[in-house]
């Protein structure tokens, strides 16, 4: 297994990441903590990040939350294979864009990812257990700041994933306006 170098110069965050110093602290609100087990239901159970049924999807559980800080966890099967036996990287990034994107849920608008930053630490076994943790760090006007990681083995596991991401507010009509 490799070891990351410590001295290795690693931040998924750049600028368009970082909340800028006039950022509010991000508020949860409560109706959207009360739909929290029930993501899946607004999602048509369809989604590739927690679709509980969909073939060969991640089908992340959310596990729970503090405050806008939310976790959730996934198995790499051999259908998320990049290099022979390791989880493919596009595979870790979609993981965190669903569990930031749980995050933002829980701020109680509709946010979609708008830059997602991945920063992948260190390989992920077929097989691995992957513990997804994000929280809110400020908010600004349509912007909410994302930032979080994955562990593998356990909750305390060693990073393997980590990313930052600005997720923008937007209106019903983006998800029922015809295309
Ligand atoms: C039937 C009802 C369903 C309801 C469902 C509701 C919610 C469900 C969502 C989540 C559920 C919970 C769990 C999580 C589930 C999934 C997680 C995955 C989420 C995704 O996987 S979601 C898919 C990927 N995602 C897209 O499919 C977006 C495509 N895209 C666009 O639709 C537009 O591109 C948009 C809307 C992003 C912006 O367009 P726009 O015209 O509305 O806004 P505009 O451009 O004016 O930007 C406003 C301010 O954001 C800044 N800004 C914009 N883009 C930026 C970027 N890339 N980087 C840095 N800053 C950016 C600007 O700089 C400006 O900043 P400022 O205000 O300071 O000027």
């Amino acid at each position: 297994m490799t070891v990351p170098n410590p001295a290795r110069r690693t931040s998924p965050r750049s600028d368009l990441t970082t909340p800028p110093p006039d950022a509010a602290e991000p508020r949860v609100d409560p109706k959207a903590e009360l739909d929290f087990s029930e993501i899946g239901d607004v999602l048509g159970n369809a989604c590739f990040g927690c679709g509980p049924e969909v073939p060969h999807g991640l089908r992340i559980t959310r596990t729970g939350h503090e405050g806008s800080t939310s976790y959730g966890e996934f198995t790499v099967i051999p259908e998320h294979q990049g290099a022979p036996g390791l989880a493919h990287g596009g595979i870790l990034a979609a993981a965190m864009d669903e569990i930031l994107g749980t995050s933002a849920w829980l701020l109680g608008g509709r946010y979609v990812t708008g830059r997602l930053e991945t920063d992948f630490v260190r390989p992920v076994p077929v097989g691995s257990r992957v513990h997804l943790t994000a929280r809110c760090t400020g908010v600004h006007g349509r912007k909410a700041y994302m930032e979080g990681e994955g562990r593998i083995g356990g909750p305390d596991g060693p990073v393997a994933v980590r990313a930052a991401a600005v997720f923008i507010e937007v209106p019903l009509e983006h998800f029922t306006e015809e295309r």
